[in-house]
C-alpha cells in the first residue's frame, strides 16, 4: 500500500476508535453484551490502525531512503560527467550573466571578422579568454554547432583551445569562448598595411619565427587532415586566422566554416566558403573539394610569410576600376625562382634570412599551390619538407590561372563566375590586400583577362 492510502486508512481508524469510544461511555448504563462486541469492535479497530501506523512509518522510511540514494547517485553521475567533460576537454556552456561579468561587459575589443566581434575576458578562475560574438546572419546555427563540434572534437597544441560557448535563448546572439593567445593574428604581424601592425610601430616577425610558424601551421594541418577520426578540413586557411602564442608559435583558429570528411571519401561537394585571395581552384569549377583545397590556402600563406605582402595587390590604386592593373605575388615568385633569384622576393624588411629556408619554403608552397590538386604534397609531407626530413624537388610549371583575381572583383561578377553556388562567406574579407605599392610590370593582369582565362577552361 502507498504511504498516502496507509495515512488515510490510519486516521479513518483512529477517527472509528474515537466514535466508538464517544458511543460506549454516552450510554449511562451498558448491558454485558454491548461491553462486549464494543471492546471487540475497539480491539479490532486498534490492531488495524497500528498494523496500518507501523507500515506507514516503514514505508516513510524506505520512501526517504531511496531518495537520499538516488540523490547521490545522481550527485556521483554528475560529477563523474563533469570530469569526463574536462579530461575530454569538452566545452563548458556559459551563461550570458557569466560572460557579462568575464569581459566586464565586453569592453575590451580585441578584434573584429567576417562574423562577429572578439572581445578579451578573465574568467571566474582567472584564465584569460578571447569571446566571440558572433552577430552575422550568415554565420547561423549551422556554422555555430560546426564550429563547436570539429573543434571539440580534436586537441592539438597548434589548434586553438575552445573552451566554452553560449546560446542565448529565443533567438538571441551566440558565443564562443576561446583560451586567448597572447600575440594576435598573424596578419598583424607581416603585413605593414594591418592595423595591429601600425600600432606596434612597424615591429615585424623576424625570419626564423616565421619559418616556425609555417612548420606549426602544417604540423596543425597535417593532424586534422591525417589523425583525426574523421578527416576534419578546415576550408578558412589565412593570416587572420593563424595567432601567434606568448612563445610566437602558430595556433590554427576559426573553425566556422570546417567540414568533416570521411576517411573513404575523396572529395565533397559544398558551397562556395574562405576566403578571398585563399581559395583553391576547385571552389570555383565546382569540382569538389577536399584536405587539398586546405594545402591550397596554406601555400598562398607561406608566399605571403616570405614576401611579407599580400598576394593579390593592386598597382595602380587611382586608377578607374575597369583600368586598374593587379600584381599577383605567385607569379612573380615562380619566375624568380625560375630565374634562381628567389631572395629577391623576401620581404625586405627582415634581416639575416636563411636562404635555404627561403629556398625550400618558396618550392613547397608552389608545390602547395598547384591548380590540380592531386599534385599537391600532403600536409604529413610539407611539414616533413620544412623540418628537412624530405627533398623538395622543383615545382612544375603552373599555369596560375589567376583566380584569385576574381576575389577583387566586385561581388555580382563573382558570383555569377563562380558557380551558381551560395557564397555565403566569400565577403569583402580582403580589401586590405588592394591599395598597395607597384610591382614589376611582368607579374601586372587586368581582372578582365583574368576572368576570360578561367571562363576559357
Ligand atoms: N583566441 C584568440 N586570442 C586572441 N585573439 C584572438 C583570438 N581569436 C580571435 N582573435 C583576434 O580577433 C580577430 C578576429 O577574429 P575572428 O576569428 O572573428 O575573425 P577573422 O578570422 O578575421 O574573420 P572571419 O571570422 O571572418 O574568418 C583575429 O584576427 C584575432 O586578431
Amino acid at each position: 500500500m502507498e504511504p498516502k492510502k496507509a495515512k488515510l486508512v490510519a486516521c479513518v481508524g483512529i477517527g472509528c476508535l474515537l466514535v466508538l469510544l464517544v458511543i460506549v461511555f454516552s450510554r449511562v448504563e451498558p448491558s454485558k453484551d454491548f461491553l462486549t462486541v464494543a471492546a471487540i469492535g475497539l480491539a479490532v479497530v486498534l490492531v488495524i490502525t497500528l498494523w496500518l501506523l507501523v507500515h506507514y512509518i516503514i514505508l516513510n522510511r524506505r520512501r526517504t531512503s531511496a531518495l537520499h540514494r538516488l540523490s547521490n547517485e545522481g550527485q556521483e553521475l554528475r560529477f563523474q560527467y563533469s570530469f569526463f567533460r574536462k579530461v575530454a576537454g569538452l566545452p563548458t556552456k556559459f551563461s550570458l550573466k557569466e560572460l557579462d561579468a568575464a569581459t566586464d561587459n565586453f569592453q575590451a575589443l580585441i578584434g573584429r571578422g567576417g562574423s562577429g566581434a572578439v572581445f578579451k575576458g578573465i574568467l571566474d578562475n582567472g584564465t584569460p579568454v578571447a569571446v566571440k560574438r558572433i552577430e552575422g546572419a550568415e554565420y547561423g546555427e549551422k556554422e555555430f554547432r560546426a564550429e563547436i563540434s570539429a573543434i571539440a572534437s580534436v586537441q592539438h597544441v597548434n589548434l586553438v583551445r575552445l573552451l566554452g560557448y553560449c546560446l542565448v535563448p529565443g533567438g538571441g546572439p551566440c558565443f564562443l569562448v576561446y583560451e586567448f593567445i597572447e600575440n594576435g593574428s598573424l596578419d598583424g604581424w607581416i603585413f605593414s598595411s594591418a592595423r595591429e601592425h601600425r600600432a606596434r610601430r612597424g615591429q615585424c616577425l623576424p625570419w626564423p619565427l616565421r619559418y616556425q610558424v609555417a612548420i606549426d601551421v602544417a604540423r596543425a594541418l597535417a593532424y586534422l587532415h591525417h589523425d583525426c577520426r574523421a578527416r576534419v578540413l578546415h576550408l578558412d586557411i589565412k593570416p587572420e586566422n593563424i595567432l601567434l602564442d606568448t612563445g610566437f608559435r602558430g595556433v590554427v583558429a576559426d573553425f566556422g566554416l570546417s567540414k568533416l570528411m570521411s576517411r573513404d571519401q575523396s572529395r565533397i561537394v559544398a558551397s562556395v566558403r574562405g576566403t578571398r585571395g585563399y581559395l583553391a581552384p576547385e571552389w570555383l569549377l565546382g569540382s569538389g573539394i577536399s584536405e587539398r583545397s586546405d594545402i591550397y590556402s596554406y601555400g598562398m600563406v607561406l608566399l605571403e610569410l616570405v614576401g611579407g605582402r599580400r598576394n593579390v595587390r593592386v598597382v595602380d590604386p587611382t586608377a578607374d576600376a575597369e583600368q586598374r592593373k593587379w600584381s599577383y605575388f605567385p607569379k612573380i615568385v615562380m619566375e624568380k625562382a625560375r630565374e634562381g633569384r628567389v631572395m629577391e622576393v623576401v620581404d625586405e624588411r627582415l634581416e639575416r634570412v636563411d636562404e635555404r629556408q627561403v629556398t625550400t619554403m618558396v618550392n613547397v608552397a608552389l608545390w602547395c599551390i598547384q591548380e590540380q590538386p592531386e599534385l599537391r604534397p600532403s600536409m604529413a609531407r610539407v611539414f616533413d619538407m620544412l623540418e628537412g626530413r624530405l627533398a623538395v624537388g622543383a615545382p612544375p610549371e603552373t599555369e596560375m590561372i589567376v583566380v584569385d583575381l576574381l576575389s577583387i572583383m566586385d561581388e555580382d561578377q563573382t558570383s555569377a563566375a563562380a558557380t551558381s553556388s551560395s557564397c555565403s562567406t566569400f565577403g569583402p574579407r580582403n580589401e586590405a590586400s588592394v591599395g598597395g605599392q607597384s610591382e614589376g610590370p611582368h607579374a601586372t593582369y587586368s581582372s578582365y583577362s583574368a576572368m576570360s582565362q578561367l571562363s576559357g577552361r
